[in-house]
């Protein structure tokens, strides 16, 4: 397989492991995880607290290296940040002395590239943030400040979107429209997607697959394809189908933190 080959994945996580070192020991996050994403998916990461999803994210993203196997970019390893993959934190992250056209103009600067004006401006309208750009974040809604994330990460036209539960400090209304939003944004620009999030809802209303992680260590326990129509309405989530589906990942979630009482005590036992 090779790079631009259709059939090599936008992203392949291969027996990725993470091991960290912590005060009371080596710690392992991540076990042998395998996973890939497809060019122009949408694709959810749930799991217990504390069983690697945001260490798995990140190591996408080439912020975090790992202690065993690889993750590839259009079939190449990812040895560090990467232009083409942007990143949205649960924090937007703003810088509080910058108004909000500085902050998404921000990259742009530290890559002393001219700003794509017109692209922004078409995705600050997108999101509805035209006419805020001489705000500070401090004047925004919690809401405002994360579609100014999604502006600012998007401006780089990256290929692939990592999203580190990026909603879950809103509230359910919120988050409700954020998540329109992000369907309407990839319906538009197809960009590639990986999400965290704890809410099953959240996820089935975005992906097209979401991946249970086990408890920690994590590894993938099962992949649930999300086969409804898009845009999804109200009408298509009230469905019995999202009601079955929603339930079949709850208990696989469950069942993946009983399993892992016994794997948390083993790697205590190891470390200590
Ligand atoms: N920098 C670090 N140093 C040491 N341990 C860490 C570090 N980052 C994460 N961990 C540990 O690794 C495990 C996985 O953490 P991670 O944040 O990836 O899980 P998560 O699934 O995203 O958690 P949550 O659902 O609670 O956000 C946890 O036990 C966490 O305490």
């Amino acid at each position: 397989m090779t790079a631009g080959d259709a059939q090599t994945p936008k992203l392949r996580v291969d027996a990725a492991s993470k091991v960290y070192a912590t005060a009371s020991g080596d710690l392992l996050a991540l076990d042998r995880c395998s996973l890939d994403v497809r060019a122009n998916e949408i694709v959810s990461i749930v799991g217990p607290s504390g069983c690697g999803k945001t260490t798995l994210l990140w190591s996408m993203s080439g912020l975090h290296g790992l202690s065993g196997g690889e993750i590839l970019l259009d079939g190449t390893p990812i040895r560090g940040p990467h232009p083409d993959i942007g990143l949205v934190f649960q924090e937007a992250n703003l810088l509080p002395w910058r108004d909000l056209d500085a902050n998404i103009r921000f990259p742009f600067e530290i890559k002393r590239i001219k700003p794509d004006n017109p692209w922004i401006d078409h995705l600050l309208q997108r999101v509805g943030l035209e006419g805020f750009g001489g705000k500070f974040p401090r004047e925004l809604s919690g809401g405002m400040q994360q579609r100014a994330a999604m502006v600012r990460a998007l401006s780089l036209r990256p290929s692939v979107l990592l999203m580190d539960e990026p909603f879950g400090a809103l509230d359910s209304f919120t988050r409700e429209e954020m998540n329109r939003l992000v369907e309407e944004i990839w319906l538009e620009t197809q960009t590639t997607i990986v999400f965290i999030t704890h809410s099953i809802e959240e996820a089935i209303f975005l992906s097209d697959r979401v991946v249970v992680l086990s408890g920690r260590p994590g590894r993938v326990a099962r992949e649930f394809s999300v086969p409804f129509e898009r845009p999804r309405s109200m009408e298509v989530m009230a469905t019995k189908e999202v009601f079955d589906l929603t339930n079949a990942i709850k208990m696989e979630i469950v069942g993946g933190r009983k399993g892992a009482e016994p794997q948390a005590k083993r790697q205590r036992e190891r470390t200590n």
